[in-house]
């Protein structure tokens, strides 16, 4: 089997959601899809109503094929404070046609602020690596980890786009979706991330800088991370450009022309255009840098403002993540 799901972009391409189908009958809600963890999780029945305001949601007791997972729970927490906790079910989940008919779908007993104001979405849909799933106390697999059997190739892929729709691709590459070769880099998955080595970075048109740098590619996040001293150099070519605390990271002038940012994967050259680094609007003339620094994250992430420039190959099989001009 193979698969296609169609990823719509938030405003200002905060996030990228699909539209998922849980249950019999069906119910389809468009759910966001995360490289950056690995648990599937909804809004549900069994949140306060106050928590499920402006939000489709799950309701097992409504799901014919719906079995409680019994003894299990789930709790997951995120880089940006957000976290959302609850119970599991046995269920369907359908996406882009491929069908799991025995998916633990977590459903959502209380959810953090953030989700409650994100109306975008209505869960998550983890696409790491099973060991960081927080269902307890066993582990639960991935949709994707349990949709592999079913697939001609270990394989999903990522075509996001900027302010426009793109689409994840399920069990096939399709050579359509971007130019090129595609370049691969092999994944270090020990803290269940699909975490690799960049090669170096190079800022518009200047020398590029080999060195290696501990990434991960995380569809969930929306900004690129990178360490300090990169940032610091890139926004060097930044006229009236500064770190401002509360803006909470580097802001300029909306009028900037912004240099692109070059990330080297192998020997590819992986191009971000200058327009993709203004991420938004801050406050006055001030607009938000899409190049944040990571610090007291612990690791860089190559988030959607840099994923949306790339065709991704994400290969669950070997594992390995692969790149071409999207
Ligand atoms: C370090 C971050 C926390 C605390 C860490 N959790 C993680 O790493 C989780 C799995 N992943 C995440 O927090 C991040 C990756 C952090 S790299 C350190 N990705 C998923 C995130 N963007 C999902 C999201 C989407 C929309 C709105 C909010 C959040 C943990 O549980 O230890």
């Amino acid at each position: 089997a193979q698969g296609s799901v169609t990823a719509s972009p938030s405003q200002y391409d905060g996030e990228y959601d699909c539209p998922v189908t849980v249950g019999t009958p069906g119910v389809t809600l468009p759910l966001d899809f995360d490289t950056g963890s690995s648990d599937l999780w909804v809004f549900s029945s069994e949140l306060p109503a106050s928590e499920r305001s402006g939000h489709a949601y799950y309701t097992s007791s409504s799901s014919s094929t719906s079995k409680l997972d019994s003894g299990e729970t789930w709790d997951i927490s995120y880089g940006d404070g957000s976290g959302a906790e609850g119970n599991i079910y046995i269920d369907k989940v359908t996406i882009g046609g491929i069908t799991v008919t025995s998916q633990a779908v977590e459903a959502a007993e209380s959810v953090s602020s953030e989700f409650v104001s994100d109306t975008s979405n209505d869960g998550l849909v983890g696409f790491a690596f099973d060991s960081i799933n927080t269902a307890s106390p066993n582990h639960v697999q991935t949709w994707f980890g349990n949709a592999e059997a079913q697939l001609a190739s270990p394989v999903f892929t990522a075509n996001l786009k900027k302010g426009k729709a793109g689409n994840y691709n399920f069990g096939y590459i399709d050579s359509s979706e971007y130019t090129g070769s595609i370049t691969y880099a092999t994944i270090n998955s020990a803290n269940g991330f699909w975490e690799f080595s960049a090669s170096g970075y190079a800022v518009g048109s200047g020398a590029f800088s080999s060195q290696s740098i501990d990434v991960i590619a995380d569809t969930g996040t929306t900004l690129i991370y990178l360490p300090a001293a990169i940032v610091k150099a890139y926004y060097a070519k930044v006229s009236g450009s500064s770190n401002s605390a509360s803006a909470g990271g580097y802001i300029f002038p909306c009028s900037a022309t912004l240099p692109s940012l070059t990330i080297g994967i192998g020997s590819y050259k992986a191009v971000v255009p200058g327009t993709f680094l203004n991420y938004a609007p801050n406050t006055g003339s001030t607009c938000f840098g899409g190049l944040q620094s990571n610090a007291g994250i612990g690791l860089s992430i190559l988030g959607d403002v840099f994923l949306k420039s790339q065709f991704v190959v994400f290969n669950q099989g070997v594992p390995k993540i692969g790149f071409a001009p999207g």
